[in-house]
């Protein structure tokens, strides 16, 4: 194992090759110029992190103490570490990860900043790598390339072992975020920083460090040897993007990161006293954030046994941050803010890496004692050469890509969030927060909300002329509320705008037509001064005119050709539309309205076009779905509740009716390319026999009580009461529709509760 897959040109242990035979096969097998690896960006993000949520504090890695080591005495001489270990890593490898793995212990242990220790907010300490990578990534990388002798790998495991179960949960963490980018592209940072001590690092030792990494976080190959951090979930996000300049790039990555699971807030802020089903229920809610990878957040077995927890008050309701990590902590045992802070630590585990892809998952600490969460890849972001962003599978560069071409409305997955952290009673709620009209009452009855990027916008002066196609928005759709939303740098300049809005749908032309008949209608028009207020976007209340023209409107009709741009005056301009000029449209679905009823799901995905679009294949796509179906399915089976699959011993009773785990992928049923929330989420089924009689905490009916009744006295006459959901509840949804993205909730998606019926 030793030394295996490094290139070996030179001795990256240069210096001691004359040194015993463990010191020849270092040095037969190292490459030369063993620098430092690094720079993928870590700082860069870590910044950025930071200045997004004041509750956030980044702490960094020690690298100035490696690079003056002080004596007992401040005054004595001081020493580079750093450059000591890169010159003569055989030398001083071992000495180097003592060095490094006390100073980043001493990091993790060190309290959080005084700001953090606000009674409110929902602080979150994201560490710059941990003590974890120091030994399974580093010192391991020393040991294999041959720094590093066995007898000091063997010591190096003993004391760290020990002081990491002496210290026990103040080292843990709560996630893992892997920044990956290829060898290559952190060379060019590396170059790029110009740090004197990585002048000799090659491309062959940062390519090592991208194998540590990929083994532990990725493959999942890497021995570790610790419990909990085998759980640790782990949030791989594409660190190759030029974030840097780029605002776009770094909201989607931030995003990623703080997106929040499902539910997570109606989780953890309802106010009744929780019973340990109850919790159990909410934390496989938070876990259908995690798609993909089964598991997540369980109870720990030392939990198991104490039945109930605390009220409200023993739970910190996070916002964006909670979504990696949020810990739930019992005020009645916490002495102070310090203890009951939701300690989300993150280790900036990845440094070195090729495209990216991402697992995402948290573990929940309650006062010492753990619920993980363990997690699953989110999407990753590309940035487009056009400027927008696509989402792909998140294990792209392994398997293809199955992404949604359009861009990945900023808007929507930010109103999603918010969206599901304000979902305190799992109503039908739209947060505002979003919104310019955030004390409409009106929202808080929306069902749905709908964004709509214009299909153009153009400006001749004073007047702006924007169009949409609305087909999607239909006459049972009750408007709550309607925004027109501009986020375009002439518009808010100007002082005064006059707005016209347009319908326009493209009618179908033939497979060779290059410009197809366009009908436009004019929904109405009005003035607005786009220069007022400081924000960003400049908002207008549309819902009148969009009602109107809805129910009532006699719209004008505009017969346009599709070039209408070639008779285009002078002066006309025309405006990017993507994330910049769109119509947000909250709404209930209402059947006084259009007379039909809420659309069902099933409804949803006949009409969806994705959906259409998977059918239309043809038959070799039939086949090789029905293929990959039946696997899918097996997979399913698969991640069904262990407990509830496990074969019956013969004789043995059978489980009586419970609720057990159910996780629908909707990469397995081929549905992942329209839902953009959740990815996966766990349903849960019902499983297990009826007892007979039934007794009163199976819920059941009066039919299915007597129905158990006749069980018993005449086993043979009848089958006994079917396990079955008696409690269901809602699941919000993201997903693509028409040409727009919705945020619908869809009832009975989730088994709360199983009895006999
Ligand atoms: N996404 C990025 N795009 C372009 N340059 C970047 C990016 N991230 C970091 N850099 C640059 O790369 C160099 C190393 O980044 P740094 O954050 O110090 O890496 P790390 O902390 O991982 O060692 C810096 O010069 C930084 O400006
Ligand atoms: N041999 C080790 N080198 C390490 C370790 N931790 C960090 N480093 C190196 C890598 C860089 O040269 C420098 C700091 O890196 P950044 O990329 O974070 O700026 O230190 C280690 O444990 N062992």
């Amino acid at each position: 194992m030793k030394g295996e897959g490094i290139p070996c040109g030179r001795s990256l242990c240069g210096g001691r090759d004359a040194v015993g035979s463990q010191q020849d096969s270092c040095s037969k097998q190292r490459s030369a110029g063993f620098r430092k690896p690094t720079a993928v960006g870590k700082s860069t993000f870590a910044r950025l992190l930071q200045s997004e949520n004041e509750d956030w504090e980044v702490v960094q890695e020690p690298v100035s103490k490696w690079q003056n080591v002080e004596g007992a005495s401040s005054q004595q001489t001081v020493n580079n570490l750093l450059q000591m270990m890169y010159q003569d890593p055989q030398r001083w490898s071992y000495t180097f990860q003592t060095f490094s793995c006390m100073s980043r212990m001493r990091t993790q242990l060190q309290p959080p900043a005084p700001r953090l220790l606000r009674p409110q907010g929902t602080p979150v300490q994201v560490f710059e790598r941990s003590v974890y990578s120091d030994r399974y990534v580093f010192a391991l990388n020393m040991f294999e390339l041959g720094c590093i002798s066995p007898t000091e790998w063997a010591v190096y495991q003993g004391w760290h072992s020990f002081l990491l179960e002496q210290f026990g949960p103040r080292l843990q963490l709560e996630g893992i975020i892997y920044l990956r980018a290829s060898p290559e592209r952190c060379m060019d940072r590396l170059r790029k920083r110009g740090r004197d001590e990585e002048k000799g690092v090659e491309l062959a030792y940062l390519e090592k460090l991208h194998t540590q990494h990929e083994n532990w976080l990725v493959h999942r190959s890497t021995e570790l040897h610790f419990e909990h951090l085998k759980q640790l979930p782990v949030l791989v996000l594409d660190a190759s993007v030029e974030f840097e300049q780029d605002v776009g790039v770094q909201e989607a990555l931030i995003t990623q990161v703080t997106l929040p699971p499902a539910h997570l807030s109606y989780a953890l802020g309802t106010s009744k006293p929780y019973g340990r089903e109850v919790i159990k229920g909410q934390l496989s809610a938070i876990n259908a954030w995690t798609p993909r990878h089964p598991c997540c957040f369980t109870l720990s077995p030392d939990r198991e046994g104490e039945g109930r927890y605390s009220t409200v008050s023993g739970f910190v309701t996070v916002n964006v941050t909670a979504a990696l990590f949020a810990r739930i902590e019992k005020k009645t045992r916490t002495s102070s803010r310090m203890e009951s802070f939701i300690r989300a630590a993150f280790l900036f585990a990845a440094l070195f890496f090729s495209t990216g892809s991402a697992r995402s998952s948290q573990q929940i600490t309650h006062s010492g004692k753990t619920v993980k969460l363990s997690g699953t890849p989110l999407q990753a972001s590309h940035h487009q050469p056009g400027g927008g962003h696509v989402i792909s599978d998140p294990s792209f560069g392994f398997k293809s890509s199955a992404y949604h071409p359009s861009r990945y409305p900023m808007y929507m997955m930010q109103l999603y969030r918010t969206f599901k952290t304000g979902d305190a009673a799992r109503t039908k709620a739209v947060s505002p927060v979003w919104s310019q009209s955030a004390d409409n009452p009106a929202l808080h009855d929306s069902d749905s909300v709908l964004s709509l990027i214009a299909k153009s916008c153009h400006q001749i002066g004073e007047r702006w002329t924007v169009t949409f196609d609305m087909s999607s928005i239909s006459a049972s759709d009750d408007i709550q509320l309607s925004e027109l939303r501009f986020r375009l740098p002439a518009f808010s300049s100007s002082e005064q705008a006059t707005i016209d809005i347009f319908h326009s749908r493209k009618q179908p032309c033939g497979p060779r037509s290059q410009t197809c008949p366009e009908e436009r209608l004019f929904l109405g028009s009005f003035r607005g001064v786009p220069g007022s207020g400081s924000s960003s976007w400049k908002v207008f209340n549309v819902t009148a005119l969009l009602k109107f023209w809805l129910h009532q409107g006699e719209p004008r009709v505009d017969v346009g050709s599709g070039e209408e741009d070639t008779d285009a005056p002078s002066g006309r301009v025309e405006h990017p539309t993507t994330d910049r000029v769109m119509m947000v449209v909250f709404s209930k679905h209402s059947p006084s309205w259009g007379g039909q009823h809420t659309p069902t799901l099933i409804q949803t995905v006949e009409q969806s076009k994705y959906a259409v679009k998977d059918r239309a294949v043809g038959d070799a796509g039939q086949n090789r779905r029905h293929k990959r179906n039946r696997k899918d399915r097996d997979r399913v089976r698969e991640a069904v509740g262990a407990a509830a699959t496990a074969p019956q011993v013969e004789g043995e009773q059978k489980p009586l009716c419970r609720k057990v785990d159910m996780w629908v992928d909707f990469d397995h049923i081929g549905w992942n390319e329209w839902i953009v929330y959740p990815k996966r989420y766990n349903a849960f089924r019902c499983a297990g026999d009826c007892p007979t009689p039934v007794d009163e905490s199976f819920r059941p009916t009066n039919h299915a009580y007597m129905q158990s009744l006749l069980k018993l006295f005449h086993p043979d006459r009848v089958s006994c009461p079917s396990c079955v959901p008696t409690r269901l509840s809602s699941l919000s949804m993201l997903y693509y529709e028409s040409d727009g993205v919705v945020l619908r909730h869809h009832e009975d998606m989730i088994v709360e509760e199983c009895g006999c019926h």
